[in-house]
Protein backbone atom coordinates (compact mmCIF):
# COMPACT_ATOMS: atom_id res chain seq x y z
CA UNK A 1 0.00 0.00 0.00
CA UNK A 2 1.27 3.43 -1.31
CA UNK A 3 2.21 5.91 1.86
CA UNK A 4 -1.00 8.21 2.83
CA UNK A 5 -1.60 11.59 0.39
CA UNK A 6 -3.62 13.38 2.89
CA UNK A 7 -4.02 12.64 6.96
CA UNK A 8 -5.78 14.45 9.50
CA UNK A 9 -4.60 14.13 13.27
CA UNK A 10 -7.86 15.19 15.65
CA UNK A 11 -9.53 17.30 13.20
CA UNK A 12 -11.75 20.01 14.91
CA UNK A 13 -14.28 22.45 12.97
CA UNK A 14 -16.42 24.37 15.54
CA UNK A 15 -18.78 26.98 13.92
CA UNK A 16 -20.06 30.26 15.74
CA UNK A 17 -19.57 30.67 19.45
CA UNK A 18 -21.08 31.08 22.62
CA UNK A 19 -24.41 29.98 22.16
CA UNK A 20 -24.68 29.36 18.59
CA UNK A 21 -21.77 27.45 18.43
CA UNK A 22 -21.94 24.20 16.60
CA UNK A 23 -19.98 21.49 16.73
CA UNK A 24 -19.13 20.23 12.74
CA UNK A 25 -16.46 18.23 12.99
CA UNK A 26 -15.69 16.07 16.66
CA UNK A 27 -11.93 15.22 16.56
CA UNK A 28 -11.27 12.90 13.54
CA UNK A 29 -8.02 10.98 12.46
CA UNK A 30 -7.20 8.78 9.39
CA UNK A 31 -5.32 8.67 6.35
CA UNK A 32 -6.48 8.72 2.65
CA UNK A 33 -3.56 6.28 0.32
CA UNK A 34 -2.03 7.29 -2.38
CA UNK A 35 -4.79 6.10 -5.50
CA UNK A 36 -7.47 5.50 -3.15
CA UNK A 37 -10.78 6.10 -4.06
CA UNK A 38 -12.95 6.96 -1.07
CA UNK A 39 -16.59 7.66 -0.67
CA UNK A 40 -17.59 10.45 2.31
CA UNK A 41 -21.24 9.69 2.67
CA UNK A 42 -23.92 10.16 5.60
CA UNK A 43 -27.20 12.31 6.10
CA UNK A 44 -27.78 15.62 5.29
CA UNK A 45 -25.33 17.71 8.08
CA UNK A 46 -23.75 14.96 9.05
CA UNK A 47 -20.15 17.12 7.87
CA UNK A 48 -19.46 15.88 4.81
CA UNK A 49 -18.88 18.78 2.66
CA UNK A 50 -16.70 20.26 5.99
CA UNK A 51 -14.61 17.15 6.18
CA UNK A 52 -14.14 17.58 2.27
CA UNK A 53 -13.26 21.34 2.59
CA UNK A 54 -10.72 20.65 5.42
CA UNK A 55 -9.17 18.06 3.47
CA UNK A 56 -9.55 20.23 0.26
CA UNK A 57 -7.22 22.98 1.81
CA UNK A 58 -10.26 25.06 1.35
CA UNK A 59 -11.05 26.41 4.65
CA UNK A 60 -9.13 26.06 8.05
CA UNK A 61 -9.92 23.54 10.63
CA UNK A 62 -10.45 25.30 14.57
CA UNK A 63 -8.29 22.36 15.69
CA UNK A 64 -6.02 19.63 14.56
CA UNK A 65 -4.28 19.01 11.26
CA UNK A 66 -4.17 18.34 8.08
CA UNK A 67 -1.55 16.75 6.23
CA UNK A 68 -0.44 16.57 2.16
CA UNK A 69 2.22 14.09 1.25
CA UNK A 70 3.21 14.05 4.94
CA UNK A 71 3.93 17.53 5.33
CA UNK A 72 1.33 19.49 7.99
CA UNK A 73 0.19 22.17 6.02
CA UNK A 74 -2.40 23.77 8.70
CA UNK A 75 0.11 26.47 9.35
CA UNK A 76 0.76 27.94 6.08
CA UNK A 77 0.21 31.15 5.12
CA UNK A 78 -2.95 31.52 2.98
CA UNK A 79 -0.97 32.15 -0.60
CA UNK A 80 1.13 29.15 -0.11
CA UNK A 81 -2.40 27.07 0.86
CA UNK A 82 -3.66 28.35 -2.31
CA UNK A 83 -0.35 27.48 -4.28
CA UNK A 84 -0.76 23.99 -3.09
CA UNK A 85 -4.33 23.56 -3.29
CA UNK A 86 -4.07 24.57 -6.97
CA UNK A 87 -0.69 22.21 -7.78
CA UNK A 88 -2.21 19.26 -6.14
CA UNK A 89 -6.10 19.04 -5.86
CA UNK A 90 -8.90 18.75 -9.29
CA UNK A 91 -12.33 19.99 -8.28
CA UNK A 92 -15.51 18.92 -9.78
CA UNK A 93 -18.78 20.46 -8.27
CA UNK A 94 -22.59 19.30 -8.51
CA UNK A 95 -22.87 23.48 -9.51
CA UNK A 96 -20.11 22.76 -12.73
CA UNK A 97 -19.01 26.83 -11.77
CA UNK A 98 -18.52 27.31 -15.33
CA UNK A 99 -18.60 31.05 -17.08
CA UNK A 100 -21.28 30.59 -19.33
CA UNK A 101 -20.03 33.26 -21.55
CA UNK A 102 -16.96 31.34 -22.16
CA UNK A 103 -15.90 29.00 -24.29
CA UNK A 104 -15.49 25.31 -23.37
CA UNK A 105 -11.31 25.67 -24.11
CA UNK A 106 -11.63 29.00 -22.05
CA UNK A 107 -12.94 27.29 -19.08
CA UNK A 108 -10.59 24.40 -18.94
CA UNK A 109 -7.21 26.56 -19.28
CA UNK A 110 -8.44 29.38 -16.82
CA UNK A 111 -6.22 27.42 -13.97
CA UNK A 112 -3.53 28.00 -16.42
CA UNK A 113 -3.96 31.38 -17.18
CA UNK A 114 -4.16 32.15 -13.67
CA UNK A 115 -0.94 30.17 -13.19
CA UNK A 116 0.59 32.64 -16.26
CA UNK A 117 1.30 29.41 -18.81
CA UNK A 118 1.53 31.77 -22.17
CA UNK A 119 -1.87 31.16 -24.70
CA UNK A 120 -0.45 28.63 -26.84
CA UNK A 121 0.40 26.49 -24.15
CA UNK A 122 -2.35 26.57 -22.69
CA UNK A 123 -3.88 25.97 -25.71
CA UNK A 124 -2.61 22.56 -26.38
CA UNK A 125 -3.14 21.37 -22.86
CA UNK A 126 -6.73 22.34 -23.04
CA UNK A 127 -7.37 20.67 -26.56
CA UNK A 128 -5.57 17.44 -25.13
CA UNK A 129 -7.21 17.28 -22.30
CA UNK A 130 -10.71 17.75 -24.07
CA UNK A 131 -9.48 15.06 -26.40
CA UNK A 132 -9.21 12.49 -23.74
CA UNK A 133 -12.58 13.44 -22.37
CA UNK A 134 -14.07 13.79 -26.19
CA UNK A 135 -15.11 17.45 -26.07
CA UNK A 136 -12.46 18.76 -27.82
CA UNK A 137 -15.10 19.05 -30.73
CA UNK A 138 -16.90 21.91 -28.24
CA UNK A 139 -13.91 23.55 -27.44
CA UNK A 140 -15.07 26.76 -29.26
CA UNK A 141 -18.84 25.88 -27.69
CA UNK A 142 -20.16 28.61 -24.91
CA UNK A 143 -20.17 26.80 -22.22
CA UNK A 144 -24.17 27.45 -21.77
CA UNK A 145 -24.70 25.39 -24.85
CA UNK A 146 -23.85 22.45 -23.20
CA UNK A 147 -26.05 19.88 -22.03
CA UNK A 148 -25.37 18.82 -18.20
CA UNK A 149 -23.12 15.51 -18.59
CA UNK A 150 -21.28 17.65 -21.20
CA UNK A 151 -20.76 20.47 -18.74
CA UNK A 152 -19.37 17.96 -16.42
CA UNK A 153 -17.09 16.97 -18.69
CA UNK A 154 -15.63 20.00 -19.05
CA UNK A 155 -15.95 20.26 -14.98
CA UNK A 156 -13.42 17.09 -15.00
CA UNK A 157 -11.02 18.33 -18.05
CA UNK A 158 -10.76 21.36 -15.98
CA UNK A 159 -9.95 19.66 -12.94
CA UNK A 160 -7.31 17.37 -14.79
CA UNK A 161 -5.29 20.10 -16.13
CA UNK A 162 -3.09 20.87 -13.79
CA UNK A 163 -2.27 16.91 -13.33
CA UNK A 164 -3.63 16.60 -10.28
CA UNK A 165 -2.63 13.73 -7.61
CA UNK A 166 -6.36 13.96 -5.72
CA UNK A 167 -9.68 14.76 -7.04
CA UNK A 168 -12.13 16.25 -5.15
CA UNK A 169 -15.89 15.88 -5.91
CA UNK A 170 -19.13 16.99 -4.19
CA UNK A 171 -21.91 15.68 -5.53
CA UNK A 172 -20.72 15.24 -8.91
CA UNK A 173 -24.01 13.21 -10.66
CA UNK A 174 -26.01 15.38 -8.40
CA UNK A 175 -27.41 17.72 -11.31
CA UNK A 176 -27.68 14.66 -13.74
CA UNK A 177 -30.06 12.04 -15.22
CA UNK A 178 -29.27 8.34 -14.17
CA UNK A 179 -28.12 7.35 -17.85
CA UNK A 180 -25.27 10.63 -17.90
CA UNK A 181 -24.70 10.07 -14.03
CA UNK A 182 -23.20 6.58 -15.31
CA UNK A 183 -20.69 8.18 -18.39
CA UNK A 184 -19.36 11.06 -15.82
CA UNK A 185 -18.98 8.10 -12.99
CA UNK A 186 -17.25 6.00 -15.43
CA UNK A 187 -14.92 8.73 -16.67
CA UNK A 188 -13.75 9.55 -13.04
CA UNK A 189 -13.11 5.87 -12.16
CA UNK A 190 -11.15 5.64 -15.56
CA UNK A 191 -8.98 7.88 -14.08
CA UNK A 192 -8.66 6.68 -10.81
CA UNK A 193 -7.51 3.35 -12.17
CA UNK A 194 -5.84 4.17 -15.15
CA UNK A 195 -3.57 7.01 -13.89
CA UNK A 196 -3.75 6.59 -10.62
CA UNK A 197 -5.84 9.42 -9.43
CA UNK A 198 -7.06 9.66 -6.07
CA UNK A 199 -10.48 10.54 -5.78
CA UNK A 200 -12.38 11.82 -2.95
CA UNK A 201 -15.90 11.50 -3.67
CA UNK A 202 -18.93 13.30 -1.55
CA UNK A 203 -22.43 11.78 -1.77
CA UNK A 204 -25.95 10.65 -1.04
CA UNK A 205 -25.82 8.06 -4.10
CA UNK A 206 -25.24 4.77 -2.75
CA UNK A 207 -24.42 3.08 -6.47
CA UNK A 208 -21.99 5.90 -6.48
CA UNK A 209 -20.23 5.01 -3.61
CA UNK A 210 -19.98 1.23 -4.20
CA UNK A 211 -18.06 1.83 -6.60
CA UNK A 212 -15.57 3.53 -4.74
CA UNK A 213 -12.92 1.37 -2.64
CA UNK A 214 -13.34 3.22 0.64
CA UNK A 215 -16.80 4.47 2.60
CA UNK A 216 -16.13 6.95 5.25
CA UNK A 217 -19.54 7.15 6.95
CA UNK A 218 -20.22 10.48 8.88
CA UNK A 219 -22.76 10.93 11.74
CA UNK A 220 -23.28 14.15 13.70
CA UNK A 221 -19.38 15.24 13.03
CA UNK A 222 -17.78 11.75 13.51
CA UNK A 223 -16.82 8.99 11.40
CA UNK A 224 -18.89 5.96 12.24
CA UNK A 225 -17.55 3.40 9.68
CA UNK A 226 -14.76 2.94 7.65
CA UNK A 227 -15.28 0.07 5.45
CA UNK A 228 -13.50 -1.28 2.35
CA UNK A 229 -15.50 -2.36 -0.74
CA UNK A 230 -15.27 -6.10 -0.17
CA UNK A 231 -12.32 -6.80 -3.07
CA UNK A 232 -10.12 -4.37 -1.61
CA UNK A 233 -10.45 -5.68 1.73
CA UNK A 234 -7.23 -7.45 2.11
CA UNK A 235 -5.70 -4.23 1.09
CA UNK A 236 -7.57 -2.22 3.50
CA UNK A 237 -5.99 -4.49 6.84
CA UNK A 238 -2.41 -3.62 5.74
CA UNK A 239 -3.92 0.03 5.43
CA UNK A 240 -5.43 -0.41 9.04
CA UNK A 241 -1.84 -1.80 10.65
CA UNK A 242 0.02 0.91 9.35
CA UNK A 243 -2.37 3.67 10.60
CA UNK A 244 -1.21 3.74 13.83
CA UNK A 245 2.63 3.54 13.11
CA UNK A 246 2.24 6.68 10.40
CA UNK A 247 0.33 9.46 12.55
CA UNK A 248 2.92 8.75 15.31
CA UNK A 249 5.37 9.44 13.39
CA UNK A 250 4.14 12.33 12.08
CA UNK A 251 2.94 13.98 14.89
CA UNK A 252 5.13 12.57 17.88
CA UNK A 253 2.83 12.94 21.25
CA UNK A 254 -0.18 14.17 19.73
CA UNK A 255 -1.20 10.38 18.83
CA UNK A 256 -5.05 9.83 19.87
CA UNK A 257 -5.98 6.30 20.62
CA UNK A 258 -7.84 4.75 17.55
CA UNK A 259 -11.15 3.32 16.95
CA UNK A 260 -11.00 -0.24 18.30
CA UNK A 261 -13.65 -1.26 15.63
CA UNK A 262 -10.88 -0.01 12.41
CA UNK A 263 -7.69 1.16 14.06
CA UNK A 264 -7.72 4.70 11.79
CA UNK A 265 -9.76 7.06 13.50
CA UNK A 266 -10.73 8.49 16.73
CA UNK A 267 -13.16 10.39 17.87
CA UNK A 268 -11.99 12.63 20.56
CA UNK A 269 -13.71 15.61 22.77
CA UNK A 270 -13.40 18.88 20.78
CA UNK A 271 -11.88 21.23 23.24
CA UNK A 272 -13.77 23.61 25.28
CA UNK A 273 -13.52 26.84 23.05
CA UNK A 274 -10.57 26.88 20.46
CA UNK A 275 -7.36 27.86 21.79
CA UNK A 276 -6.30 30.18 18.75
CA UNK A 277 -8.85 32.51 17.26
CA UNK A 278 -10.91 30.51 14.79
CA UNK A 279 -11.17 31.59 11.76
CA UNK A 280 -14.55 33.80 10.96
CA UNK A 281 -17.16 30.72 9.60
CA UNK A 282 -17.48 30.83 6.11
CA UNK A 283 -21.25 31.75 5.02
CA UNK A 284 -23.35 28.95 2.49
CA UNK A 285 -22.61 32.10 0.25
CA UNK A 286 -19.05 31.96 0.73
CA UNK A 287 -18.53 28.33 0.40
CA UNK A 288 -20.45 28.29 -3.03
CA UNK A 289 -18.19 31.22 -3.98
CA UNK A 290 -14.73 29.62 -2.97
CA UNK A 291 -16.05 26.37 -4.61
CA UNK A 292 -16.19 28.60 -7.76
CA UNK A 293 -12.97 29.88 -7.19
CA UNK A 294 -11.18 26.49 -6.67
CA UNK A 295 -12.98 24.63 -9.37
CA UNK A 296 -11.47 26.89 -11.85
CA UNK A 297 -7.75 27.10 -10.21
CA UNK A 298 -7.58 30.40 -8.08
CA UNK A 299 -9.50 29.46 -4.46
CA UNK A 300 -7.87 32.02 -1.57
CA UNK A 301 -9.75 32.88 1.32
CA UNK A 302 -8.11 36.45 1.06
CA UNK A 303 -7.98 38.42 4.05
CA UNK A 304 -8.42 37.61 7.93
CA UNK A 305 -9.01 33.98 8.63
CA UNK A 306 -8.56 30.65 6.40
CA UNK A 307 -5.08 29.27 6.76
CA UNK A 308 -3.40 31.65 9.48
N1 LIG B 1 -20.88 28.50 7.99
C1 LIG B 1 -21.56 27.75 8.85
N2 LIG B 1 -22.03 28.27 10.00
C2 LIG B 1 -22.70 27.52 10.89
N3 LIG B 1 -22.99 26.20 10.72
C3 LIG B 1 -22.56 25.64 9.58
C4 LIG B 1 -21.83 26.37 8.58
N4 LIG B 1 -21.53 25.52 7.58
C5 LIG B 1 -22.06 24.31 7.92
N5 LIG B 1 -22.68 24.40 9.12
C6 LIG B 1 -23.34 23.31 9.83
O1 LIG B 1 -22.44 22.23 9.99
C7 LIG B 1 -23.13 20.99 9.82
C8 LIG B 1 -22.42 20.18 8.76
O2 LIG B 1 -22.59 20.83 7.49
P1 LIG B 1 -22.08 20.17 6.15
O3 LIG B 1 -22.43 21.08 5.04
O4 LIG B 1 -20.69 19.75 6.31
O5 LIG B 1 -23.00 18.85 6.10
P2 LIG B 1 -23.21 17.79 4.95
O6 LIG B 1 -23.12 16.46 5.57
O7 LIG B 1 -22.28 18.08 3.81
O8 LIG B 1 -24.70 18.09 4.52
P3 LIG B 1 -25.40 17.99 3.07
O9 LIG B 1 -25.44 16.53 2.74
O10 LIG B 1 -26.78 18.55 3.33
O11 LIG B 1 -24.62 18.81 2.12
C9 LIG B 1 -24.57 21.32 9.46
O12 LIG B 1 -25.36 21.22 10.64
C10 LIG B 1 -24.50 22.77 9.00
O13 LIG B 1 -25.69 23.45 9.26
Amino acid sequence: MSTPVLETENLVKIYGRGPSRFDALKGLTFEIHRGESVAIVGKSGSGKSTLMHLLALLDAPTAGVVALDGRPVTQLKPAAVSDLRNEAFGFVFQQFFLNAQQTVLENVTLPLKIAGVPRAERRRRGLEVLRQLEMDSKAGNKANDLSGGQKQRVCIARALINDPSVIFADEPTGNLDSATSRVVEDILFGLHRERGITLVIVTHDDDLAARCQRRLSMQDGRIIGDDAAPETAAASASVTETATATATGLYPGRHTPSSPATGRHAAVPPPAEPEAPAPPPLSRRERRRLESEAAAGRADRRGEGGHA
